[in-house]
């Protein structure tokens, strides 16, 4: 018995999933019962990089998500409509679901899932993070066991490769931006990458699994690339440091209970010890670093994005549900696949986490300015770990300074205090470090 696959879209991970369909040889047997029965996409017309037979190619994706003929369909067109109605229509019509959208499954989740439950049919989604690294389904089962405290991700592929090309190459942040876009790398709007909503959508999915709750988008803070500049990369570097946007979720490790504490949910540019794992992901490769008990520390890695390691995901998931339907005469939802969570997770105000921070100062070149920077500091219990002035330019001197942990309350009223100082011309940056 074969399944029949409803395919919507055929763009960058469409056309990826289309070609291991149609190459089954040397993967697992069950990829060559997997059939594609039909293919949505906005214009037929287009020229593509896979041979298709165009009678299955169509622009009424609605009738693919109800074509009784039908067993799973995949939806990668991407943004949230009419994603997310197709999902929705697809599921009410008894079919199974498989998606690379964290768009909509970090908005619309709990309906989605609500929906599949009901009518006892699987929602996967292993290409929404991490691209081809296994990261969704060991959340759910593997990991499972243990009690996670924190989730630390690099976990966009177009941000994780400008910065990286900015490091290596001094390189222009347009420039790259534009390289990622046409490697594939960046959403149909890169200003989701760019700015970190992308790793926003991802984390919210994260955190979920692991800490079996569910998580509203506005309780995580989110700071993307766009104010990270070549002279703060230069600056970290000397201070042992690499820039990476880092996406956290994070417990109290001393509380057992995750799912009814407070968590720390945050994107931002961060400063990361050249020392730490996750400093030596470059490129578009993607790391996830979990933690937790007893487990320890495991980290994923590996292709956060691209055609064929997104595809493999879909894939794979598309293999999951098809092992199911084998082996299962009645639908009933698998404890380990399906998404059940009910209540919302609490998070804690940015203002009582607990970080160090870099900050770069433009200053005038008066003597006692690194004195009085240390005093209303110290004036707001921010101790600092170093200071570095660099040199003066334009009349200006340039002092970046590092703290050791702080409230980031503290720190930010001590530096509310410093701007309106006379000295201080400006504080062109400021970013967390780990
Ligand atoms: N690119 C990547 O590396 C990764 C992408 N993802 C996710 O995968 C999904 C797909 O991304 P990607 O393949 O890059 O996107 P693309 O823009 O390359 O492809 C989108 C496809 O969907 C079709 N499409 C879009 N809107 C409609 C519509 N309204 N009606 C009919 N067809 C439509 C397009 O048709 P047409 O070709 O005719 O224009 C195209 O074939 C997104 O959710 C993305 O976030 C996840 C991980 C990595
Ligand atoms: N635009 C995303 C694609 C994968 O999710 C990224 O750059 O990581
Ligand atoms: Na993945």
């Amino acid at each position: 018995m074969g399944f029949k696959i409803g395919l919507l879209g055929l763009g960058t991970v469409g056309i990826g999933t289309a070609k291991i369909l149609l190459s089954p040889e040397g993967r697992h047997p069950l990829i060559q019962e997997l059939e594609i029965h039909r293919v949505g996409v906005r214009d037929i017309s287009k020229t593509r990089d896979i041979n298709l037979p165009s009678d299955i190619l169509t622009t009424d994706l609605e009738a693919i998500a109800t074509d009784p003929q039908i067993d799973i369909i995949v939806e990668l067109i991407g943004g949230l409509e009419p994603a997310r109605s197709l999902m929705l229509k697809a599921i009410a019509h008894g079919k199974h679901v498989v998606t690379a959208n964290k768009a909509v499954i970090s908005r619309y989740g709990p309906e989605i899932f609500e929906a599949a439950n009901e009518k006892g049919v699987y929602v996967m989604l292993e290409a929404a993070v991490g691209g081809g690294i296994p990261v969704i389904q060991p959340l759910k089962e593997s990991l499972g066991v243990s009690r996670i405290h924190s989730v630390i991700g690099i976990i966009n592929g177009t941000t994780n490769y400008i910065l990286t090309r900015m490091q290596k190459e001094g390189a222009d942040f347009a420039d790259v931006l534009a390289d990622a876009q046409n490697l594939g790398y960046a959403e149909a709007d890169p200003t989701a990458d760019v700015d970190g909503l992308d790793a926003k959508d991802k984390i919210a999915i994260l955190a979920s699994l692991a800490f079996g709750g569910l998580i509203k988008l506005e309780d995580i803070h989110c700071e993307g690339i766009r104010q990270v500049t070549a002279a703060d990369i230069a600056y970290a570097d000397r201070l042992d440091f690499v820039i990476k946007l880092l996406a956290i979720a994070k417990c109290d490790p001393n509380n057992t209970n995750p799912t009814t504490d407070e968590l720390q949910l945050r994107v931002h540019p961060t400063l990361v010890p050249k020392t730490h794992p996750l400093a030596s992901i470059n490129d578009v490769y993607n790391a996830i670093l979990v933690e937790g008990e007893p487990i320890g520390q495991v980290m994923f890695f590996g292709p956060g994005a691209g055609s064929g390691p997104t595809a493999s995901a879909v894939v794979s998931d598309i293999m999951s549900i098809a092992a199911i339907l084998k082996t299962e005469t009645e639908p009933i939802a698998h404890p380990l696949l399906s998404c059940t969570h009910q209540h919302y997770c609490e998070t804690a105000s940015m203002a009582e986490l607990v970080t160090r921070f870099y900050a770069r100062f433009l200053t005038k070149d008066h003597p006692g300015v690194i004195g009085k920077l240390g005093t209303f500091f110290g004036s707001h219990d921010v101790s600092l770990e170093s200071v570095v002035q660099t040199g003066v330019h334009d009349r200006l001197a340039e002092i970046v300074v590092v703290t050791h942990d702080v409230k980031e309350g503290n720190f930010r009223q001590a530096l509310e205090e410093i701007q309106s100082l006379d000295v201080i011309d400006s504080i062109p940056s400021v970013l967390r470090v780990l």
